[in-house]
């Protein structure tokens, strides 16, 4: 059923997150996909290297982005990105930092400033058991995932970043903490890139606390728009789908 409202929808998973705003989305047109690949797109494992995607997706993408203006938004190095999608999906990588193609044209929009910045930090990230650091493209992140003592890990790192220059904002995710530059998220890419889709509806999926930049970007935006998101936990979305299932199941619906 296209361009369809419905307060719940048991089948595919999808739950109301929020009682002011009862009707939750099936299916809109014409959407403008945002889709976030770690927990969304790829289920969450314990070696960031092996977060393949979920098996459907890579048709999926396809048969959207043949149909559909469509993004891939992640906290990840857009280059690395393409070991996992095979297609030059448009896409905006290193939370908000890159802006371009997985795999070819990437356009940087971190400043030298907040470069230098990220450097000096790589350069003193402690010394941890189990601590894994993900280098990236002008930044990198720190997963204590597999930390034997998780909690002391991140209180050490804690303190590491008690002191980070104001060129960088600290995130916290999924046992994993990164280095932002001020000033760039997913949720200014979003504004950005929606803002030249003006006829679409924008229809986000994530999991993560760099999505809520995302979710509040739309509901900011004076136009109808779609938040969805991912597994468990506090969120500003519209809608909760359980986990990448259920998000192949609601796209599958699209195409
Ligand atoms: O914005 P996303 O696409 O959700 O990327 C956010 C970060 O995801 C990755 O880390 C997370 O997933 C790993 C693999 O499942 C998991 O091991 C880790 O604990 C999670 O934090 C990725 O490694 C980061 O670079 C992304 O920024």
């Amino acid at each position: 059923m296209r361009n369809a409202w419905h307060p719940t929808d048991t089948k595919y998973g999808i739950q109301n997150t929020r009682h002011e705003r009862p009707l939750m989305p099936t299916v809109v047109e014409p959407p403008l996909f945002f889709l976030d690949y770690d927990g969304t797109l790829a289920p969450i494992v314990d070696d960031p290297a092996a977060a393949v995607p979920h098996p459907e997706a890579p048709d999926l993408l396809r048969d959207l982005d043949a149909q559909f203006p469509l993004w891939i938004v992640t906290g990840r190095d857009l280059q690395a990105l393409s070991s996992f999608l095979d297609r030059p999906y448009s896409a905006i990588g290193l939370h908000g930092a890159q802006e371009g193609v997985v795999g070819r044209d990437i356009h940087n929009r971190m400043s030298d400033e907040a470069a230098a910045a990220l450097r000096r930090l790589r350069a003193s990230v402690p010394s941890v058991d189990g601590l894994r650091v993900e280098d990236k493209a002008r930044s990198f992140a720190v997963h204590y995932r597999e930390a034997r003592d998780e909690s002391g890990a991140r209180d050490q790192l804690k303190d590491w970043l008690a002191d980070l220059p104001e060129v960088l904002d600290a995130i916290w995710g999924k046992k994993v903490v990164e280095l932002r530059p001020d000033g760039l998220t997913k949720g200014t890419a979003v504004r950005r890139i929606a803002a030249q889709h003006p006829d679409h509806v924008p229809v986000y999926l994530g999991d993560d606390v760099t999505d809520e930049d995302a979710f509040a970007a739309l509901q900011e935006m004076d136009r109808d728009a779609v938040s969805i998101k991912v597994g468990p936990g506090d969120t500003r979305a519209d809608a909760r789908l359980d986990g990448p299932d259920a998000v192949m199941a609601y796209l599958r619906r699209y195409v």
